[in-house]
């Protein structure tokens, strides 16, 4: 019996993984598909044509950024529709409209008719039979100072540049965020509770959270 059977997990589950930036989504979706023999659905960066540009200036790129970032994220959308579920997901399409297009537009450097646009964009793609909810928001979190140390940690040029204020206001909102989140269930993680790089027996006690909560539904 493997890992899926023993928890009791649908085979066709969509679960995605949710937090700020360095918080240890990429690592997760990577630990959860390989222990549910799931597919993965990861979030590019190296060939992003914009995020460099974006973070040497926010004024200038944010519109083109997010337009990018969605075009992609519903042409993920539609693999997983298509395949019919059975995947993990780094991050989801909700954080680019709650988390950046709005932290942007509301620190000035997304204009108010860029950021309507993007929403009405974003609005008309998600009312789409391609966009069923997920089963499952696994929700990371962690401390400012844990989280930025994983930043520098892993070293992006473009975001060790990046004033420590903007990871600061987006680990805030992230918070609130959260709080009012209910497009599907939300199973919250502490990045204190866990640990994949160095315990097997990690995997499991996630797994049973995760089959509890799906289970639960
Ligand atoms: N459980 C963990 N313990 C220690 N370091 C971790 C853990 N998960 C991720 N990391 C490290 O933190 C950094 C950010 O992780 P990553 O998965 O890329 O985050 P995200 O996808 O949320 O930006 C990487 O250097 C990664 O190796
Ligand atoms: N929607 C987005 N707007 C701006 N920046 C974004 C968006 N989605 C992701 N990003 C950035 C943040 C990071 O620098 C990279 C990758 O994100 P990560 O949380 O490390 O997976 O892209």
């Amino acid at each position: 019996m493997n890992l899926r059977e023993k928890y009791g997990i649908n085979k066709n589950a969509v679960i995605t993984i949710a937090g700020t930036v360095g918080v240890g989504k990429s690592t997760m979706t990577t630990a959860l598909a390989e222990a549910l023999q799931f597919k993965t659905s990861l979030e590019r960066v190296n060939d992003n044509p914009y995020l460099d540009k974006f973070y040497k200036d926010f004024k200038r790129w944010s519109f083109h950024l997010q337009i990018y970032f969605l075009a992609e994220r519903f042409k993920e959308q539609k693999r997983m529709f298509e395949y019919g579920g059975g995947f993990i997901q780094d991050r989801s399409i909700y954080e680019d409209t709650g988390i950046f297009a709005k932290m942007h537009f509301d620190k000035g450097t997304m204009s108010k008719v860029d950021y309507e646009t993007y929403t009405s964009l974003f609005e008309a793609m998600v009312m789409t039979p391609y966009f069923p909810h997920p089963d499952l928001l696994i929700y990371l979190e962690g401390s400012l100072e844990d989280i930025l140390e994983r930043i520098k940690l892993r070293g992006r040029e473009m975001e060790q540049e990046t004033p420590i204020d903007y990871w600061q206001e987006m680990h805030s909102r992230y918070e609130e965020w959260i709080n009012h989140f209910n497009a599907c269930p939300i199973l919250r993680l502490n990045i204190k509770d866990y640990d994949l790089q160095q315990e097997n027996a990690s995997i499991e006690s996630i797994l049973e959270q995760i089959a509890n909560k799906l289970n639960t539904k």
